[in-house]
């Protein structure tokens, strides 16, 4: 049976004050980022480093002086962040909104009607739930979410009406920017601009959004949206509506990430990292929750074809300097084992590892 989304939690209880104790997040109770979490992501201090800003428009230019100065700094913001926010993308306002509309019409319909699009098999093109993995979770996260495949076969939740057009359009918009992006991180690791979607084989690409609903919580300071975790694939898409909640780890620190609006996210997933062969990391990141308003958020992750076998770029590995530091693995059988285990920070990427 399917577990309680948080949304029909909050229906039948609209004045709760205290969550069930099974959504209380001990596991940090000694940590003091936890612990000051929503202070410091209400305050936003000043202070605070930022994510590397991306102006997409730069990266496009016919002027190679400009072109190779954009790659530079985007190689720069790979290595020294994982995580960069794109200006300028072209992506219209207005599709933004559209997915965001259609996310939340899917997250309001009934329980009965979402039913039908629970997914219960790993490779289920559309699966809705709440959590991450409530199965096998002790302590469940904060969280509604609709997954649904979108490439290379498209799928949409057949409701609301809206949703297949929203998605369909958002998505071949997107996947514009993430392919040039691609070829730019490519080129900015030495290798030549089409390596990646060549040897990924991204004609058949597979590519997953991940809708995120974070209800407003009454006890925001002992629940969690999101753990700590790293996406899996090569190049994560995220856009919020509006309401701040995700936070990324930079030199030991958890950072509030204060979006730009209509700008879109962007971070290197764990097959980035191996091929990079540890040049390129995936970044542990995770969503705070808040007491005031529903946020929202839509991931696409976009990964190798399921087929593909990933492994580091042969010419990233140097016997002496940089021999090879992860095993090769099938992205389909990543993809299962991902799915199929708790959300915990990069576990799973660290059993690919090679200690040298
Ligand atoms: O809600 C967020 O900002 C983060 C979502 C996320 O990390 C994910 O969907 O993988
Ligand atoms: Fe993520």
């Amino acid at each position: 049976m399917m577990m309680k989304s948080i949304k029909s939690l909050l229906a039948e209880s609209p004045n709760l004050t205290s969550i069930p104790s099974t959504y209380i997040f001990t596991q940090n109770i000694h940590d003091d980022h936890h612990h000051h979490l929503q202070a410091s992501v209400l305050e936003h201090p000043a202070d605070q480093e930022q994510i590397p800003i991306i102006d997409f428009s730069l990266l496009t230019s016919s002027d190679p002086l400009q072109r190779s100065k954009a790659i530079k700094d985007l190689g720069k913001a790979c290595e020294d962040w994982g995580f960069f926010m794109v200006i300028n993308h072209g992506v219209a306002e207005e599709l933004m909104d559209a997915i965001m509309e259609a996310c939340r019409g899917f997250f309001n319909l009934s329980e009965e009607e979402k039913k039908e699009f629970e997914g219960k098999r790993m490779l289920d093109p559309i699966r809705c739930g709440t959590s991450f993995n409530p199965s096998l979770e002790k302590v469940f996260f904060w969280r509604d979410f609709l997954k649904v495949f979108v490439h290379p076969q498209f799928h949409s939740p057949s409701k609301p009406p809206a949703f297949s057009e929203a998605c369909l359009e958002y998505c071949k918009k997107s996947q514009e920017v993430t392919q040039l992006l691609l070829e730019g991180i490519s080129e900015s690791l030495g290798l030549e601009p089409n390596y990646i979607t060549k040897a990924m084989n991204l004609e058949l690409g597979s590519q997953m959004l991940a809708a995120n609903l974070y209800p407003p919580c009454p006890q925001p300071e002992l629940a969690m949206g999101m753990p700590p975790h790293s996406d899996l694939g090569l190049l994560t898409t995220l856009i919020q509506n509006g309401i701040d909640g995700l936070q990324v780890q930079h030199n030991g620190n958890w950072v509030n990430i204060n979006v730009i609006p209509n700008s879109i996210l962007f971070n290197i997933g764990d097959h980035l990292e191996i091929l990079s062969n540890g040049k390129y990391k995936s970044v542990l990141h995770r969503a705070v929750v808040n007491n005031k308003e529903t946020r929202m958020s839509i991931a696409i992750a976009n990964g190798p074809a399921l087929e593909a076998f990933v492994s580091p770029a042969p010419k990233l590995v140097e016997h002496e300097n940089h021999p090879q530091a992860y095993i090769g693995m099938k992205y389909k059988d990543y993809y299962q084992l991902q799915q199929s285990s708790k959300l915990d920070g990069k576990s799973c990427l660290d059993r690919l590892r090679i200690s040298n």
